[in-house]
């Protein structure tokens, strides 16, 4: 089968649930993120630092673009995936996309403790997670083939849900 692509802001679940997804589907798992850091051995604010967020986007359309060229694979990317126009179409192009929606108060509660994100190394990082919501939010939209209210729900019960939603969409496309 396709590629099932996960979307979403930083916090919002991609690499925890995707992992479980692909464990109950018996597929492949691949997390953008982690795959640029093992590629460089550098973690992903050493990137930004050297590079500058446009050098970590042109590594992530590399990957994304390497990564879904075989099918099977459960792919979590990172929370800025959407914002490189070349990488809505090759995600839309190559598998189904599902957008884990979830509030801004359940993003920064789970990223609030990381030090990993540099974008959220600023002063008033929950005002940040507001303002790249907001941005981002209709290009989830508009590259989503799923959408799904995320903020509910274990791990293990987000997976039910896209179980579901995959489900009924399959039904929905196959119907003549
Ligand atoms: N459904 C959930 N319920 C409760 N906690 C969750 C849920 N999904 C993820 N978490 C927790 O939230 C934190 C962030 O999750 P995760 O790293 O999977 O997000 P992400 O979408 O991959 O973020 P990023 O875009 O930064 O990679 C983790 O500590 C994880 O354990
Ligand atoms: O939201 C973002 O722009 C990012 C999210 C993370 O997953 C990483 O891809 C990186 O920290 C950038
Ligand atoms: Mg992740």
């Amino acid at each position: 089968m396709s590629c099932l692509i996960l979307i979403g802001m930083m916090g919002a679940g991609k690499t925890t649930v995707g992992k479980e997804l692909a464990r109950r589907r018996r597929m492949r798992f691949a997390d953008c993120d982690q795959a640029i850091v093992a590629r460089t051995g550098v973690s992903i604010p050493t990137i930004f630092e050297l590079e500058g967020e446009a050098g970590f986007r042109r590594r992530e359309t590399q990957m994304i673009d390497e990564l879904t060229r075989e099918p099977d694979l459960v792919l979590a990317t990172g929370g800025g995936v959407v914002v490189t126009p070349l990488n809505r179409e090759l995600m839309r192009e190559r598998g189904i996309v599902i957008y884990l929606d979830v509030p801004t108060q359940v993003l920064f509660e789970r990223t609030r403790h990381d030090r990993n994100r540099p974008l959220l190394q600023v002063e008033n990082p929950r005002q940040r997670i507001e303002e790249l919501h907001r941005a981002r939010d209709p290009l989830y939209r508009e590259t989503a083939h799923i959408i799904l209210a995320g903020g509910r729900g274990n791990p293990c019960n987000m997976v039910r849900q896209i179980e579901e939603a995959l489900a009924r969409y399959k039904a929905d496309t196959c119907r003549p």
